[in-house]
């Protein structure tokens, strides 16, 4: 019997780069693409709507970052922005892991973040570890990156992108120094947010991008070994893509590379999801058969359409059925 047949172990939902706000249609940067700020609320509703009607009810969302544009801080509006959009959430049967992206630093500050609903960190479960010190399933205090296990043999690993920013740190913090140095290595521009040039990898040293401390790396390390040990497979999710073949290089993480070396040394890893990139992109990577999807964004999305996927998990494969602009896939585990 051919494994589509059979029920899934799971499924879930993924939607990313909402970028709600209640104002009128614009434009990306480059004028090149039009947003619709207060369809993509609607069209969230579309997504909560047909996973509250499938029949296989899905286990958890993923909700992969900027999920209320930077406009709303101008317009003292963020709080508001963010309560219209979690209502949205709320209505639908399940949890949502909150990622958090570019646009949540508009909005928010780090610490703000930490303490808001967006910090979806689940209640420590790890047992193992001596009182005091960390929990395995969380990377550091001030670093948001968790890992969750929704079904026995499968792990979630949530990254923190921005962990490594000028945004969200304090001016004065030593963070904040720190990622300046990165980007000034890079990128001599006064405006910041305007890439050092004009093709290749390096259009990546934005201010609107950001990288993974070593701290998180080493996290990122201990899970996955931990995971390779007891044969899981692993699904990463970060508002940054880190495969260069699965976005445009503006959109990569600053240190994706670091990202793609531990993947390489630990083979539980199955797939890569990110956002950040409206237009998508996907690839498997041809050394670990990793499969790196960068979701197409709802605020890009035009309002007789759709974009949000509902992904079914067997033991050998995900199954990415997309809706409006996004593509069907499947992921076979290698
Ligand atoms: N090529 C660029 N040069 C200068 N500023 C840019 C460029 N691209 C984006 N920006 C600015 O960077 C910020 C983030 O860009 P934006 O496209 O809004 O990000 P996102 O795609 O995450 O919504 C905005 O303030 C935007 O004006």
């Amino acid at each position: 019997m051919d494994d589509q047949q059979q029920p899934p172990l799971f499924t879930f939902g993924v939607i990313a780069d909402i970028q709600y706000a209640d104002i009128d249609d614009g434009y990306n940067f480059t004028r090149s693409r039009r947003r619709y700020y207060r369809s993509s609320l609607q069209l969230l509703r579309n997504a909560q709507q047909s996973w509250s009607d499938s029949a296989v009810a899905p286990r958890f969302v993923l909700q992969l970052g900027d999920i209320i544009d930077g406009f709303n801080k101008g317009r003292g509006a963020s709080d508001r922005a963010l309560d219209t959009v979690l209502r949205e959430f709320g209505s639908g049967p399940v949890e949502v892991h909150h990622v958090w992206g570019n646009h949540e630093f508009y909005n928010f500050s780090r610490r703000a973040l930490l303490s808001s609903r967006l910090n979806t960190t689940p209640p420590d479960t790890d047992t193992e570890e001596p009182a005091g010190s960390l929990s395995a399933d969380r990377a550091a205090p001030d670093i948001y990156a968790y890992r969750f296990s929704p079904f026995p043999g499968f792990t979630f690993v949530v990254l923190d992108a921005y962990d490594v920013s000028l945004l969200g740190r304090e001016e004065s913090s030593e963070e904040y120094r720190g990622a300046r140095d990165v980007i000034r290595q890079h990128n001599n521009n006064e405006d910041l947010n305007c890439p050092p040039v004009v093709e290749g990898l390096e259009r990546r040293f934005t201010m609107f991008n950001g990288g993974f401390s070593k701290d998180q790396l080493d996290w990122l390390e201990s899970v996955l070994s931990s995971a390779d040990e007891k044969k899981e497979r692993v699904t990463i999710i970060s508002h940054l893509p880190v495969h260069p073949n699965s976005t445009d290089p503006i959109c990569l993480a600053w240190n994706f590379d670091k990202i793609l070396d531990i993947i390489k040394s630990h083979s539980s890893v199955v797939c890569f999801m990110a956002g950040h990139d409206h237009d998508g992109g996907y690839c498997q990577d041809k050394d670990t058969g990793v499969h790196h999807l960068t979701l197409e964004g709802v605020i890009e999305t035009p309002p007789d359409s759709d974009a949000f996927g509902t992904v079914s998990v067997y033991e050998d494969r995900m199954v990415l059925k997309g809706s409006g602009r996004i593509a069907d896939r499947v992921f076979l585990f290698q």
